[in-house]
This record gives C-alpha cells, sequence and structure tokens, in this order.
C-alpha cells in the first residue's frame, strides 16, 4: 500500500467509526465496505500506473515513428512516385567530391572515398569535425551542395527515402529500449520474427545466457531506456536488434562511447560478427573501435586528412 492509499483508508476507517456511533452503519456493513474500498482503490491505482507506463512508451514510438518518416525538405513538393526504388542494395557507396554547409560555414570540404560490398568503413576524427553530417547526408536528411552521394552508381538524390532507411540498420550510442518485454524489444528491428529468430539473434549478440538467467527470461518487461539493464546489456539488446533486422547497410555511431574499457572489449567482439558481410559506417573518436572496420578515414575539419586500410591507419597514430 502506497501513502495515497493509506490516507484513503484512514479518511474511511474516519467515515466509518463515525457511522457506527451514530447507529448508520453496523460493524458488519463497515468491513464490507472497506473490503469493497480496498478493491477499488486497488483497481484505479494499477490502472493508473499502467497508464504512467504506457505514457513514455507511447511518446518513444511517437519519436521513433517521426524520425522514420521525416521527408527531406528537398522532397516534399516533389511526387514521390518519380523517386528510383532499387530492387535490391549490392553495397557499394560512393563519396564523390562531396561540399555541404548548414549554413554559411562549409562543413564537409570535397570529401571522396568510396566504400565495397560488405565493407566497413571507421569515420574517424574529433568532436564537430563532420562525421554525423556525412551519415546525415547518407540517411537523405540533406543533400550536398556539392558533389554527390551514389549507391550501386545510383546518385542517392533520386532514390527513394524510405526504400533507403529500409536497408539501414542503426547501432548508437542513444539506445532505445521500450517499457516491453525483452523478446519484443529486440523484435522491433523485424515485427514479425519469430521466437526462434530471436533467440538466434540474442545468441550472435552475446545476451541469451543473460537473458536466460532472468527469472521471466525474455517476457521479462525492461524499463523505459532499459533503466533495468547495464549500459552494456542495453547496447546488446541493441545489436540483437540489428542482427535481426539484418540490413545490409549499417551505421554503428558511437557505439561503445558510454562503456568502460573492458565491456567494450568483449562488444566489439560481437560488433564486428555483425559488420561481416555488409557495407558499414562506422563513426568514432577512438581509434580503438576504428580497428573492425576494413578502411578508415580520418576527417579533420571537414576534410580527408587520411585514408587507407585500418593497418596503415593504425601504424600513424
Ligand atoms: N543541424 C545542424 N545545423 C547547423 N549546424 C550543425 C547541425 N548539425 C551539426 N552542425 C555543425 O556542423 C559541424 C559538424 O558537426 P557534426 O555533428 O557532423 O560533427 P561530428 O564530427 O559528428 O561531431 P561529434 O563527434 O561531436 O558528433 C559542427 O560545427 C556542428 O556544430
Amino acid at each position: 500500500m502506497d501513502g495515497i492509499q493509506f490516507m484513503l483508508m484512514m479518511a474511511v476507517m474516519w467515515v466509518g467509526v463515525y457511522e457506527i456511533q451514530r447507529g448508520a452503519m453496523t460493524m458488519g456493513d463497515f468491513v464490507a465496505f472497506l473490503g469493497y474500498v480496498l478493491i477499488m482503490t486497488g483497481a484505479v491505482y494499477s490502472l493508473f500506473t499502467t497508464y504512467q507506463s504506457f505514457q513514455p512508451m507511447l511518446a518513444s514510438m511517437d519519436r521513433l515513428k517521426e524520425l522514420f518518416s521525416m521527408v527531406p525538405e528537398f522532397e516534399r513538393d516533389k511526387d514521390a512516385r518519380k523517386l528510383y526504388v532499387p530492387e535490391a542494395f549490392i553495397g557499394r557507396v560512393k563519396f564523390d567530391k562531396v561540399s555541404f554547409a548548414y549554413g554559411k560555414e562549409p562543413v564537409l570540404k570535397n570529401i571522396s572515398f568510396e566504400v565495397l560490398p560488405g565493407e566497413a568503413v571507421a569515420l574517424v576524427g574529433p568532436s564537430g569535425v563532420g562525421k554525423t553530417t556525412m551519415i546525415n547526408l547518407l540517411l537523405k536528411l540533406y543533400i550536398p551542395q556539392s558533389g554527390a552521394i551514389y549507391l550501386d552508381g545510383v546518385n542517392l538524390k533520386g532514390i527513394d527515402h524510405v526504400w533507403l532507411r529500409r536497408q539501414i540498420g542503426v547501432v548508437s550510442q542513444e539506445i532505445f529500449l521500450f517499457n516491453d518485454t525483452i523478446e519484443n524489444n529486440i523484435k522491433y528491428g523485424k515485427p514479425n520474427a519469430g521466437h526462434d529468430e530471436v533467440v538466434a539473434a540474442a545468441r550472435k549478440a552475446q545476451i541469451h545466457d543473460f537473458i536466460m538467467g532472468l527469472p521471466d527470461g525474455y517476457n521479462t518487461v525492461i524499463g523505459e531506456r532499459g533503466t533495468k539493464l547495464s549500459v552494456g546489456q542495453r547496447q546488446r539488446i541493441s545489436i540483437a536488434r540489428a542482427f535481426l533486422k539484418d540490413s545490409p547497410l549499417l551505421i554503428l555511431d558511437e557505439p561503445t562511447s558510454a562503456i568502460d574499457v573492458e565491456t567494450e572489449r568483449s562488444i566489439k567482439e560481437s560488433l564486428s560478427n555483425l559488420v561481416k558481410g555488409r557495407t558499414t559506417f562506422i563513426i568514432t573518436y577512438r581509434m580503438s573501435l576504428a580497428d573492425i572496420a576494413d578502411k578508415v578515414v580520418g576527417i579533420v575539419d571537414g576534410s580527408i586528412a587520411r585514408a587507407g586500410t585500418n593497418q596503415e591507419i593504425l601504424k600513424t597514430v
């Protein structure tokens, strides 16, 4: 019983004693009445807490829906049917002399590099140099003022953004978990997946044993943003989600920035399995994560300062 229920009970007792004293109620009536009040306050209270727990979930769902349905400004006036929907994504991404500014100040200056199908590239550089901006361009949230990005040889500008975002899986430092079961949280990447697929994804993310150790297993309800789990466990749930979605294009946005070095080491193992066979962009300021990439592109002040295989670049730092 919480504070509000206790105060309500005291008030009912006080009224009850008064009513018995003046003869309007027998002791039996009072006990029955007290029972009803208890049942009713319990029901109202649980309705209230259920509603409270739904509220943040609905808010998170709305935030995500909003994000996924964002239409780039330059496309709003166009007939979306004119945009090209490729049959499949083979996996080649090319930045060709890309320059971009949000306002007057240039953020990206003449960026050129290519990622081959199934290759992972790490975009490395200090804060504010334009790494996230490159991903914003890849997600088609903006288009370059000059130069272009090509997907399998087709200018991204003409590709349907809904199709594009279906090809992309994201594991980021910001982990969206809903106030729902672990199973449903993993399934968010593929809502119609069966239980066996969820388990297979959790195994690949090395979180299956932990889940099975919980009293309710995959039916365990986790709090908004996974507050009942450690940062590492939450990140593994989001990695399982990405394994289940199985998208050909992957973005890892500082996925280990909030994790200690020891946990990072074990999570890196899952991440390096996740990137296998997928064209992947890894945004990171830590060289420690760059070693799961095939290539490293070092960005300084909106330009490419150095680029090469990770072995070549790691030798120079
Ligand atoms: N929506 C925006 N509108 C205006 N300026 C922006 C916007 N987003 C980023 N910038 C600016 O563009 C520059 C590059 O930002 P960006 O986020 O791409 O850098 P970053 O290398 O990803 O940094 P971090 O590692 O801190 O995320 C910064 O000067 C930033 O302030």
